[in-house]
């Protein structure tokens, strides 16, 4: 194979203008080459993105390496397994990996590069951009998307979502997991004595009551109107009702504004049983809600 694969333009020089066109481009446009026992280098890199890592390109022709070392931690198994799967099977590398900059900074770097095979080894012809402002708007929506508006709390779709997560691992792992349900009592008469905003002010404060109460790794969720569900990875066996029990009295000890043990809420918590799916957890849940309601409400019920 002649060494016109690795060099572009076949070892002549390139015209000016598309030295320059080369040079201004909005990111990186490059050919990266890994020998037969691995070592990478970039025989080519063009692009006003080339600079910002402040290592010389000169010292990337001859080794990737300082430009691998850049890579965040956690990015950099699952980017070399991206460039072995598409060296193995000829496919392109599609991957997006947050990189250190010149300044310190972690940016967001997508990654496209179609391989193939040459005498030498394997050569990829790719390019690169900077998507860091995409995906701090990516991260922006997904919260909006997960966020209940009114409390900030998680909404109905995300705590189906850890629901989902936590039971599979309880289920593979028996790993202890409890969901309680909180509904306020009489609800609808705060809103008529009261108004709507004083009763949209109490769901706020109620968030922050339970957010207060759980730790860090529990979720609260709102799941729409004047019901919350809790959920609990990992509680020790008595916990759960303990901590429901203590969430109760801090809410009817409470003064919302409109004079202490008005609000008091009902809670049904449930423990997740081998096999258990979501639907089934929720159920029982429910049905200890449902208990307490019609026990006289402001109490805990806990499943049979
Ligand atoms: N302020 C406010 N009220 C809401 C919101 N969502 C639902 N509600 C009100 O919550 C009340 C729920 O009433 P019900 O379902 O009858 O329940 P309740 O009065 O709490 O009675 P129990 O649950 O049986 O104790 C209704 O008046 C809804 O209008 C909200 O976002 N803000």
């Amino acid at each position: 194979m002649p060494s016109n694969d690795v060099i572009p333009g076949g070892g002549k020089p390139p015209p000016d203008w598309i030295l320059e066109l080369t040079e201004q481009l909005p990111g990186v446009i490059f050919q990266l080459h890994r020998d037969p026992d691995g070592r990478m280098h970039f025989p080519y890199l063009a692009g006003s993105g080339a600079q910002l890592t402040g290592i010389d390109r000169r010292d990337l022709a001859q080794s990737a390496l300082p430009a691998l070392e850049r890579l965040a931690e956690d990015d950099h198994p699952r980017v070399m397994a991206a460039i072995e799967r598409s060296a193995r099977w000829q496919r392109p590398i599609t991957t997006k990996f947050r990189l250190r900059m010149a300044d310190d900074r972690l940016s967001w770097i997508a990654l496209r590069a179609q391989p193939r095979k040459v005498e030498t080894g394997v050569l990829w012809y790719g390019l690169m951009i900077d998507i860091s402002e995409q995906m701090v708007e990516e991260e922006r929506l997904r919260r909006l998307s997960d966020t209940d508006d009114l409390t900030g709390l998680a909404n109905r779709r995300k705590l189906m979502q850890r629901l989902e997560e936590e039971i599979s691992l309880s289920n593979r792992h028996a790993l202890p997991l409890s969901l309680m349900m909180l509904d306020l009592d009489h609800f609808k008469s705060i809103n008529d004595t009261w108004g709507h905003l004083r009763g949209d002010q109490v769901l706020t404060e109620l968030a922050t009551l339970c957010r207060e109460v759980l730790r860090e790794e529990d979720l609260v969720a709102r799941l729409g109107g004047e019901e919350f569900a809790l959920l609990l990875p990992l509680p020790p066996e008595t916990h759960c009702r303990q901590l429901a029990e203590r969430l109760r009295e801090r809410i009817a000890a409470h003064d919302f504004g409109i004079g202490q043990g008005r609000i008091t809420v009902s809670i049904g918590v449930a423990e997740h049983r081998i096999g258990d799916s979501c639907e089934t957890l929720i159920r029982r849940a429910d049905e200890s809600l449902y208990a307490a309601k019609h026990g006289g409400r402001n109490q805990v019920m806990t499943g049979a």
